[in-house]
């Protein structure tokens, strides 16, 4: 920990010309403070280190249309790793503009006259602020992570397992889930830990290419197998050999080409449009779909066949709203990576902000919660998003798009999972926290998946009694 007296930097930026006595400075200075004037264009206002910076805004009347100050200053408060505190007379909060400007871009302020303890207490809380990602880099990572793919929940784990288990071969594998869980993520990463990494990855979806065009897209053609084919054209399946094929929205496959497609699986072979001889392809297939191809198949609309070819290994994506902090992971790991298209002044999540990221069903998945958090980030006037900014404000459970039932699932697996988490997944301390038995817990456990990682004698046992009724 640092000691009071070790000096800590600290950059002052004195907004307009102010007749200062030196006090603040003297005063900060006997508090551990090393000052650096600045004037929002020198080297230590963009400095990499993590830093605090003072903002002087004691000289700015209300003559001197602090408007005007913002653009200005946007660039120098926005830069990455520092916080500002802002040091102001308390009427200056009354002009609008500089109560924004001060909501917009401090992590705190401090009215002046103030005690020198006061004002080092702000400045070392928005330090240590300043300095939090550093801390999370140091994180030591366990368990198993998909490439490219945010998670750290326990169903993400235990899928990342499955991924990795099935890119070890190159069995057919079908992602389900709901729009928006990242199957084509998953299915790229599957491809980047498999041996045919280094070969392409080709996709299409095929709910977005007309029936009549389904052939030769798949399988191409020939020069002059029909009219306008003036040169020959691989197709898709073709263009895979040696790595991963990945049909997406696989339920709206037309039937000829289930035929055609289900004939490639049985010989691995294809032929072009117009082409005489049979050409052998080595393609891993990956599908998905949103929907339910089961039902798919029972009403007659696609191949009971195929299903089954295309589902030897299945992987299932968990809904957003089963992923527990993960919410929140990917909600700050969209903020980063878009900070460019709100000129970098977003800077993180209010409290409300999160909790409602967590409380809301998402029925649109990780895509809805990326594309509100970006579009929040380009309309927010502060510079800490709110519930309000991401519209999430006046939602009240019953006004979320989830059935009664997926609502009650989600809470109980979140509820599960943090007991857990919190008591280092011993089940009886959880257990008791959660109000229920041990073997209720084991049961909710197993109904929920969360019993797969856990080699524990207990499952067997349960096994065997897995259908009795629930004990309080
Ligand atoms: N775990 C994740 N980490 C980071 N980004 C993610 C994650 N999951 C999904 N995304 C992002 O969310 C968006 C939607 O993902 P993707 O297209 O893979 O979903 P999908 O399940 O295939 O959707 P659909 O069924 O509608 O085709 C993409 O921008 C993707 O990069």
């Amino acid at each position: 920990m640092q000691s009071r007296h070790e000096p800590r930097e600290l950059v002052h930026l004195q907004v307009q010309a102010f007749a200062d006595d030196g006090v603040l400075e003297r005063m900060l200075q006997a508090a551990g403070w090393r000052f650096a004037r600045g004037d929002g264009a020198g080297p230590e206002t963009s400095a990499d280190e993590p830093g605090v910076g003072l903002l002087d805004l004691r000289g700015v009347g209300p003559d001197r249309a602090p408007a005007l100050l913002l653009p200005a200053m946007a660039a120098v408060l926005s830069a990455p790793r520092r916080e500002w505190v802002a040091v102001l007379h308390a009427a200056q909060l009354d002009c609008v503009p500089l109560g924004r400007l001060v909501h917009g871009y401090c992590r705190d302020y401090v009215t002046v006259p103030c005690e020198a303890d006061t004002l080092s207490l702000v400045l070392g809380h928005a330090l240590g602020m300043a300095r939090l990602p550093d801390l999370d880099e140091d994180l030591p990572g366990d368990g198993p992570r998909l490439e490219g793919v945010i998670g750290e929940s326990e169903v993400m784990r235990q899928l990342a397992r499955r991924v990795l288990k099935a890119a070890g071969c190159d069995a057919p594998v079908f992602l389900s889930g709901e729009t928006g869980t990242g199957k084509e993520l998953v299915a790229a990463a599957l491809h980047r830990h498999s041996r045919r990494k280094s070969l392409p990855f080709v996709g299409i979806n095929c709910g977005a290419i007309p029936h009549s065009l389904m052939e030769s897209e798949l399988f191409g053609y020939e020069r002059g197998a029909f009219t306008g084919a003036v040169q020959r054209k691989l197709g898709r399946v073709e263009l895979a050999h040696g790595g991963t094929l990945f049909l997406d929205e696989v339920a709206d496959l037309p039937m000829e080409s289930q035929a055609s497609l289900l004939r490639f699986l049985e010989e691995g072979r294809i032929c072009r449009l117009g082409g005489q001889a049979p050409i052998r392809v080595d393609a891993r297939i990956v599908s998905a779909t949103h929907v339910d191809l089961r039902r798919a198949v029972d009403e007659g609309r696609f191949r009971a066949d195929l299903y089954h070819r295309l589902r030897v290994i299945e992987l299932k994506m968990p809904a957003l709203r089963e992923r527990g902090g993960d919410l929140v992971l990917i909600a700050q790991h969209a903020l980063q990576r878009h900070a460019g298209e709100a000129g970098g002044r977003v800077r993180g999540f209010k409290a409300c902000a999160l909790r409602a990221i967590q409380s809301y069903g998402w029925p649109g998945n990780v895509r809805e919660l990326i594309n509100r958090v970006r579009e929040a980030m380009v309309m927010a006037e502060g510079c800490h998003l709110s519930a309000r900014d991401l519209q999430l404000e006046d939602r009240s459970p019953d006004q979320q798009a989830v059935t009664i039932d997926l609502a009650r699932r989600a809470g109980e697996r979140t509820a599960i999972d943090r007991a857990l988490a919190r008591h280092g997944q011993h089940v009886g301390q959880a257990a008791d926290e959660l109000g229920i038995s041990r073997v209720t817990l084991y049961r909710l456990m197993l109904r929920h998946g969360l019993h797969e990682a856990r080699p524990d004698a207990q499952w067997s046992r349960l096994s065997l009694v897995k259908g009795g009724g629930e004990e309080a």
